[in-house]
């Protein structure tokens, strides 16, 4: 039986709101007008960093360090105002769970932020290793990434679930299948396609 590797944004939790109000504190405080939400839904997918070079990228200018940090401050601090997990997410990981299936996470959000998030929203309970944008020297689509969170769970073998073609591309680059899940902010194709999370577990028994 495969273990599972998720994605965090766009596939376990919604967290574009509470993304979108921080990064246009970011903003504003450099002077600059707000992003959409479905701007900055757009915006994630590769990490922290590189989300907030596109935020003022978009504005015409180019972040600087001061402005990552701010926003890392900004949002670790407090990441769970408005971000929600899912619906059909909880029955989904129970089920995986209670068929003895390893789980783990792949996110390139940042470590101390996945460490808040899980937290506040009861979710670490379910995974036995997480990996974060910053556990690592790479981030997806960078394979290893992916390995990383294979090993933290002491197996060889899994399936990636993702909303983002980072996750796909991680997977494909170990050999490994990949569920692409519609309701995230990405695009991306995998060897499977799921419209809902109350379809995760009957795909994921079909890629073994
Ligand atoms: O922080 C991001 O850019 C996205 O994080 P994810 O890898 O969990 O989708
Ligand atoms: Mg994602």
């Amino acid at each position: 039986m495969r273990a599972v590797i998720f994605d965090l944004d766009g596939t376990l939790i919604d967290a574009a709101l509470d993304i979108t109000s921080k990064l246009n504190q970011v903003l504003a405080a450099d002077g600059h007008a707000p992003l959409t939400l479905n701007e900055v839904r757009s915006m994630i997918g590769d990490g922290a960093k590189v989300l907030v070079e596109r935020a003022f990228a978009a504005r015409g200018t180019q972040a600087q360090a001061q402005n990552f940090e701010r926003f890392m401050t900004i949002y670790a601090e407090n990441p769970v105002i408005e971000t929600v997990i899912y619906e059909g997410i909880i029955p989904a990981l129970e089920t995986l769970r209670d068929e003895g299936r390893p789980l783990g996470i792949c996110t390139n959000k940042p470590m101390r932020a996945t460490q808040e998030v899980l937290a506040a929203l009861d979710l670490a309970r379910f995974f036995g290793a997480v990996v974060g944008g910053d556990s690592t020297p790479y981030r997806k689509p960078d394979p290893r990434h992916l390995a990383a969170a294979l090993a933290g769970l002491e197996v060889t073998d899994a399936i990636m679930v993702g909303d983002h073609a980072n996750d796909m591309n991680a997977a494909a680059g170990l050999g490994l299948p990949a569920i692409f899940c519609t309701w995230g902010y990405g695009e991306g194709k995998g060897e499977a396609r799921a419209e809902h999370p109350a379809e995760l577990p009957g795909l994921i028994t079909r890629l073994g």
